[in-house]
């Protein structure tokens, strides 16, 4: 087997994920993958027809989705790593975006892979302050800053918790 298909990447352990950007479990979804690379988290993804904005450039609402969801997961990898433990052990935290601050700053092209780079700045409470750049061909098209707030802790009672499905 090729050793590239054993990778793991933070969303291959987010069980009963259907989210559009990275659920493992959505057919129609943008699949990102997420992983370490020292301190900061790094997505590499390749566009397809579907997702111009331009014929030839990339729609800015899907880049937002794909900071969206990096960062989402970036938050989660972030905590469990905080707490020294692997993504495989629980409890399970699960972030939704409570802010998200893109700014647009070149043109990104369609033809080629784009690469996110988010890093977090602050951690409070249940709320992970992180920046993510977006590059296209090693030159930054996009920036910004989000925040994620943790919505879901399997360890406590999530019966009335909108986000546990
Ligand atoms: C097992 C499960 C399976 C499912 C897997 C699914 C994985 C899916 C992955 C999907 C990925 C895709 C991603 C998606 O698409 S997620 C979908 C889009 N996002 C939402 O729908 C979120 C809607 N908003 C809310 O539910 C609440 O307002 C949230 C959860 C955001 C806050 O909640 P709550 O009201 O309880 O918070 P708190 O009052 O205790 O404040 C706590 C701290 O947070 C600070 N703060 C509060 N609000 C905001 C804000 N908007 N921006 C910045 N900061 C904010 C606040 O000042 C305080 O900080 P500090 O004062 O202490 O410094």
């Amino acid at each position: 087997m090729n050793e590239q298909n054993d990778k793991k990447y933070f969303q291959d352990y987010m069980n009963e994920n259907v989210c559009f950007g990275c659920g493992i479990h959505n057919d129609q979804g943008l699949h990102i993958k997420s992983e370490w690379d020292g301190e900061e988290s790094v997505c590499v993804w390749e566009s397809e027809e579907k997702y111009h904005g331009w014929s030839n450039l990339m729609n800015g609402g899907v880049m937002a989705t794909l900071i969206d969801c990096h960062c989402m997961c970036t938050a989660m990898a972030h905590a469990y790593k905080l707490e020294g433990r692997a993504l495989n052990t629980m409890p399970e935290y699960r972030y939704a975006t409570g802010t998200l601050n893109v700014k647009y700053l070149k043109p990104t092209s369609n033809n080629d892979p784009v690469e996110l780079r988010a890093k977090v700045t602050e951690v409070k409470g249940k709320k992970t302050v992180m920046h993510c750049g977006f590059y296209s061909l090693g030159e930054k098209t996009a920036e910004a800053e989000v925040i994620a707030i943790r919505v879901y802790d399997s360890s406590q009672d999530s019966g009335a918790n909108v986000f546990k499905s």
